[in-house]
């Protein structure tokens, strides 16, 4: 999913950076980098692959100097896992960019073959990112006069609309000019902005992937950044604003509340903890409505996103809610992770089952959604041997079917447990003894509640509908060539041979 920051200050700014790449790992945890600018107008970077705590020791955070800078956390949805695909990538002209973008691009195939034999442009790595970041500069470059107006990098940002298809939220700097955040027409994934009021008159800004990342900072919320919007602060501090896109359209991707986004952000106005409590409401309501003889003793959530549907639908099916699953805090998100290998036996090391939770007891487990079931069936297991008479799992997301192309990794239709199955034959598999969806009507009401002027969300993955319009048969067939779990474990042997040119430091 990624994370991306950029803070524009009149203080170093490497030690914010990190902290707010910190509260946004859980949206990548692969790679991470930072990148400033220092006062002799030149950029700092550090990236690599690994967590934001191993990626960044005390010399790196040394030579991170500068008032200014952007940072991205990594979970891989195009190209490799190389870390020389690590961001934010670089390009020396016009003036000099560094990017990070959270999202996937549909058309990067097209794009590349148009960047070299138009643009001229050669682009080193698979990364669909630094695709993206040529496209912008060869924008940049078309402006005949320096230094660059707001106006002129606007026009860029609109003409990286006009070419680009898919998902980005990105930041970038330029060197001589400030940072520019921009969100794609669509809105599919989040983007946010803040400020910090300092003495004299002068303010701080910050954009983010989640409002969390302002409120750890101390930045005050000030609001989303627009669907095909782009915001520039100057070297000075000046913010200039404004709609780039032709028909920009709120169709923000629904999985960010049901899984990605931390609870206590706020994305498009709508608290996703307070949406994870109605996503409780209405599956509670569905379990007492149409599930009235499963007797039921005890609910347990999957740790960890689901513990706050799980506890409304205690409180709606008036059953106790129990941990009966002990969470390794040292272990990280397991879907994110990459290879099924490696998923599988994160699960065991991840959650270990309470035993008094179990035994001889009925439970509804509760997960907040099942997507190659790799958690769910062990759990099961799990819970049969810790001594349940029956077991029973509750998804707040309904079955997922459908590849995603914009930003998470559900590249392979045949990968997802749910597709071209029906909900008895995913039961059988996972080895419950009921297994209850949310519809998807709920689902997008729960959401909405809070913003009903998002009139559609991006939720592909339950019915196959792509918002980018874009997105045919053959190329959910080329994605699923270049990116199942086999075709990436292959990539992944052959990586140490490959070249990396980035500031391994
Ligand atoms: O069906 P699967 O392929 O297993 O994917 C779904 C599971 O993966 C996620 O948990 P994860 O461990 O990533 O993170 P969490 O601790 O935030 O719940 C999600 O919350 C589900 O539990
Ligand atoms: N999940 C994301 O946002 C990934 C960004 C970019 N497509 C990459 O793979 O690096
Ligand atoms: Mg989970």
């Amino acid at each position: 999913m990624c994370g991306i920051v950029g803070i524009t200050g009149f203080m170093p700014v490497n030690q914010s950076i990190y902290d707010a790449l910190t509260v946004l790992q859980h949206r990548g945890q692969d790679a991470a980098g930072i990148c400033t600018i220092d006062a002799l107008n030149c950029f700092r970077l550090r990236k690599a692959n690994g967590l934001v705590n191993d990626v960044f020791e005390a010399r790196h955070m040394q030579r991170l100097q500068g008032n200014m800078g952007i940072g991205h956390v990594r979970y891989p949805t195009a190209g490799s896992s190389s870390a020389s695909e690590a961001q934010p990538f670089y390009v020396n002209s016009p003036y000099g960019i560094t990017l990070a973008h959270n999202g996937n691009l549909t058309n990067a195939h097209e794009l590349r073959k148009q960047l070299f034999e138009s643009g001229r442009r050669h682009v080193n790595t698979t990364s669909d990112s630094e695709i993206l970041l040529n496209i912008f500069a060869q924008e940049l470059d078309r402006c005949p006069h320096h230094p660059l107006e707001a106006d002129d990098i606007f026009s860029a940002v609109a003409a990286v609309h006009q070419h680009v298809r898919g998902a980005y939220a990105c930041v970038a700097m330029i060197i001589g000019h400030g940072m520019v955040a921009f969100r794609d027409p669509n809105g599919i994934r989040p983007l946010v902005m803040g400020k910090r009021e300092l003495a004299e008159g002068r303010t701080e800004y910050m954009v983010a992937s989640e409002s969390v990342a302002l409120d750890t900072l101390g930045f005050e919320f000030l609001r989303d950044v627009a669907p095909g919007e782009a915001v520039y602060i100057t070297v000075n501090g000046q913010l200039y604003t404004r709609q780039c896109a032709e028909n920009p359209r709120n169709n923000p991707c629904l999985f960010e509340y049901v899984y990605f986004a931390r609870p206590d952000s706020f994305l498009d106005k709508i608290s996703v903890y307070s949406a994870r409590v109605r996503m409780g409401t209405k599956l509670g309501a569905k379990i007492a409505r149409e599930w009235e003889d499963l007797d039921i003793d005890v609910v347990i959530p999957i740790p960890e996103t689901s513990t706050d549907v799980a506890l409304e639908i205690a409180r709606i099916l008036d059953k106790p809610y129990r941990q009966g699953f002990v969470k390794n805090r040292y272990v990280g998100r397991t879907f994110i992770m990459p290879g099924q290998q490696l998923r599988r036996n994160a699960v065991r090391r991840k959650l270990n089952a309470n035993r008094a939770e179990f035994r001889d007891k009925n439970v509804l487990l509760v997960d907040d959604s099942i997507v190659r079931g790799t958690t769910s069936e062990q759990i099961i297991e799990m819970a049969r041997e810790a001594g349940a008479k029956k077991v029973y799992l509750a998804s707040a997301a309904p079955e997922i079917r459908f590849p995603n192309v914009y930003g998470i990794d559900m590249p392979s239709a045949t990968e997802l447990i749910a597709h071209g199955r029906e909900v008895e034959e995913i039961r059988q598999l996972i080895k419950a003894d009921a297994l209850i969806f949310q519809d998807l009507d709920d689902l997008i009401e729960a959401v909405r509640e809070e913003n009903p002027d998002i009139e559609q969300f991006e939720c592909s993955v339950f019915n196959g509908i792509y918002v980018t319009k874009d997105v045919d048969l053959q190329y959910l067939e080329y994605l699923q060539s270049l990116r199942n779990d086999d075709a990436k474990a292959l990539a992944r042997q052959n990586e140490v041979e490959s070249l990396e040119m980035h500031n391994e430091g």
